[in-house]
């Protein structure tokens, strides 16, 4: 990835950016208007991002969410950021801090680096979910709908154990088309395709070395608020 010169100024909670994009950077596929770029971070990219998030886990640990009707996921999961996504039986939201009472750690640059380089927005995103995948966990369609501004776009970077990715509808049900993504791919939700029903349907155990123990980490940048 080129380098990208960015100058960052905050007001406030929104923080905003001067994106000089990469002009050379073109996604390697785009299904239903989902642009995915394979392999954006190379192998030393991603155990450097690595060791962020366990930097991050250490600070903010991984928990266990459970749905509004009261039924746990199957991923776990924590937030970078000034505000994280959290779901407990109050609902899904955005919240200032950590269920456990601690601020949730900064986005490292290097994951800022890549919303930069794909969002094409000069917002930069104040929340950043990392999700946790062991072997058998997956995450069923939804929207990511809980942001104030849906114009901002969404941006997913994979690591470790391959995926199945579903990418749906604006609606509920239909025709949906699935793509396996690897350790260091890269897709965004924007525009047309922002609001798209999508989910993971499994993981390929033991398809990435990234993870000494296995699993799949995805991190999804956003403008929450
Ligand atoms: O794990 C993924 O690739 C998707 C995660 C996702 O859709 C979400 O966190 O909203
Ligand atoms: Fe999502």
């Amino acid at each position: 990835m080129a380098l990208q010169v960015a100058i960052r100024r905050c007001f406030g909670e929104k923080c905003v950016t001067k994106v000089i994009t990469d002009p050379d950077l073109t996604p390697d596929l785009t299904i239903r208007g989902v642009p995915i770029y394979r392999g954006l971070l190379d192998a030393t990219a991603q155990a450097a991002m690595l060791e962020k998030l366990r930097e991050i886990v250490a600070l903010a640990p991984l928990f266990r969410p459970v749905t509004s009707r009261g039924k746990e996921m199957s991923v776990r999961m924590t937030s970078a950021g000034c505000c994280g996504w959290v779901s407990d039986q109050r609902g899904y939201r955005y919240e200032d801090r950590h269920p456990g009472g601690m601020d949730w750690p900064p986005i490292p640059d290097s994951v800022l680096e890549v919303w930069r380089a794909v969002s094409g927005t000069d917002r930069l995103p104040d929340s950043c979910l990392i999700n946790f995948y062991e072997d058998s966990a997956r995450m069923g369609m939804h929207q990511d709908r809980d942001e104030v501004d849906l114009e901002q776009p969404v941006v997913s970077i994979s690591l470790g154990d391959d995926a199945l990715f579903r990418v749906g509808n604006l609606t509920r049900g239909g025709k949906t088309e699935s793509v396996w993504l690897s350790s260091g791919d890269v897709l965004v939700l924007s525009g047309e395709a922002r609001l798209l029903f999508h989910g993971v349907d499994r993981l390929r155990p033991g398809s990435s070395q990234l993870l000494p123990k296995g699993g799949r980490i995805n991190l999804t940048m956003r403008v929450a608020r």
